[in-house]
């Protein structure tokens, strides 16, 4: 029809009055019902179905801005069958150990070490973004191709925990999830107690009632010594001076572990990382964004203490670290509860593990302009007070003498092998890296 000959007015409106148009509405509506209720059905088997419907693996209500906690999805029998396989043991006298963290920093090279020697191994981590997710999915990558797992989901997840319990009769527990850094503490301090409080006692609930309890090793922290003066710091010196928010959890969290060994014989020792790094390291970390502020010719803040007083660290490498982390598991005791109760006193420790040879920031920033050749832009800042100490030395004679804990990586070296990595990892910024 043409344009023109079509009007505006509204065509008059005749009811249809035939039985057959009757019966054809009456057909409408049957159908539009019948599909109605086929919708409202597969919408209500979907949730039913769904794993974070049935295991109440949300992550919890706490305020974790910044942090996309992801509802976990598990169960099912494939995920069971890679649980399983991941926590095989393979060699004679072998552990079976969960780590939990295990995208993490640490956790990845200690993950590493155990598969290699046989032990079984299961991951946990919640890939939070309190720094770049990708590289712990890239880490998360490296483990896989050494046959590692890591289950998707959050310590606070007791039904996740209880699952993981029931599936596997793990004899350890390698505990490195936490919220870490010390100066993030200011900016979100409820993500604090929520990993490293509540998660650890969420975690230490279920362990208590597993059959058999496992010996856990747990993550501790070199800023427990607070604003402590007495150099080196050894584990007999107080540490009721917390400077940071996640000191202070850290330090609860030495607390926790003792009334947990006290009531109900849980084997547990806590061990005093001091500033771990290395390849694979965490980006939130001086040593790392000096490295990439360095190379993009950002000026990098270097602090001092007050009257112009030097900042150090006892800065350790992590494959020191890493073998204090087996030592400890090697020389930990079997926990000595079940059925949620204690059966007899069980072993509690706290170790150092530290390098021995404090540094000062301004000679860490030396070493990487030399690695690195190119010339950092410093820009010396005042301490500021925002949860860091003026330095840090370990006194390591405690673990020496229980598990020959000896570190053998001086900065220069342990550097050298970061920026190489770095390198590969990122490329150094520059145009023929493009
Ligand atoms: O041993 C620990 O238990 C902790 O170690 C680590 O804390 P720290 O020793 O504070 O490391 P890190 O931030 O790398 O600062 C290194 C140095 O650079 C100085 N620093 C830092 C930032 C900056 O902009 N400028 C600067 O001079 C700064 O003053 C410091 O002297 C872990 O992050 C923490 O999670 C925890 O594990």
């Amino acid at each position: 029809m043409p344009l023109s000959h079509m009007d505006n007015t509204p065509p008059k409106f005749k009811p249809e009055k035939s039985p057959y148009n009757h019966n054809r509405f009456k057909w409408h509506i049957a159908k539009l019902t019948f599909w109605s209720f086929m919708f409202l059905g597969l919408i209500l088997v979907f949730f039913i179905q769904s794993p974070s419907a049935t295991s109440s693996s949300s992550s919890t209500s706490s305020d974790l801005t910044r942090r996309s906690l992801k509802t976990s999805s598990w169960g099912g029998p494939v995920w069971e069958k890679r649980v399983k396989s991941s926590a095989r043991i393979r060699s004679r006298n072998g552990f079976s150990v969960l780590v939990t963290g295990a995208a993490g920093f640490v956790g990845t090279h200690v993950s590493v070490a155990l598969k290699r020697r046989g032990d079984g191994v299961l991951g946990l981590d919640n890939f939070n973004d309190y720094y770049d997710p990708s590289l712990k999915r890239s880490r998360q990558a490296l483990l896989e191709r050494s046959g590692i797992f890591i289950v998707e989901g959050d310590i606070n997840d007791d039904a996740l925990l209880k699952k993981l319990f029931e599936l596997i009769p793990f004899t350890h527990v390698m505990h490195l999830a936490a919220q870490a850094g010390v100066r993030y503490a200011m900016e979100n301090p409820s993500s604090y107690v929520h990993s490293n409080i509540a998660g650890f006692v969420n975690l230490l609930e279920i362990c208590k009632t597993a059959n058999p309890q496992p010996a856990i090793v747990w993550a501790s922290s070199s800023s427990v010594y607070g604003l402590n003066t007495k150099s080196p710091f050894s584990e007999k010196d107080r540490t009721d001076q917390p400077a940071s928010l996640y000191a202070a959890t850290k330090k609860a969290g030495e607390e926790i572990a003792h009334t947990y060994n006290h009531i109900y014989g849980l084997s547990l020792t806590g061990l005093r990382f001091f500033t771990v790094y290395g390849p694979w390291g965490r980006p939130d970390m001086a040593y790392f964004f000096f490295t990439r502020d360095i190379l993009k010719g950002k000026a990098i803040p270097i602090f001092e203490a007050a009257n112009h007083g030097t900042v150090a660290r006892d800065f350790t490498y992590i494959d020191d670290i890493v073998k204090g982390c087996l030592g400890a598991l090697d020389t930990a005791e079997k926990s000595t509860g079940s059925g949620g109760k204690k059966r007899g006193p069980a072993q509690l420790r706290v170790f150092n593990l530290g390098n021995t040879s404090p540094v000062p920031v301004s000679d860490l920033v030396g070493i990487l302009e030399r690695l690195l050749k190119v010339k950092a832009r410093r820009m010396v800042t005042k301490l500021p007070r925002n949860g860091d100490v003026p330095f840090t030395h370990a006194n390591i004679s405690l673990a020496r003498r229980e598990f020959g804990y000896r570190p053998t990586t001086d900065l220069q070296t342990g550097l050298k092998k970061f920026v190489r990595w770095y390198v590969s990892y990122y490329g150094t910024g520059k145009k023929s890296d493009q």
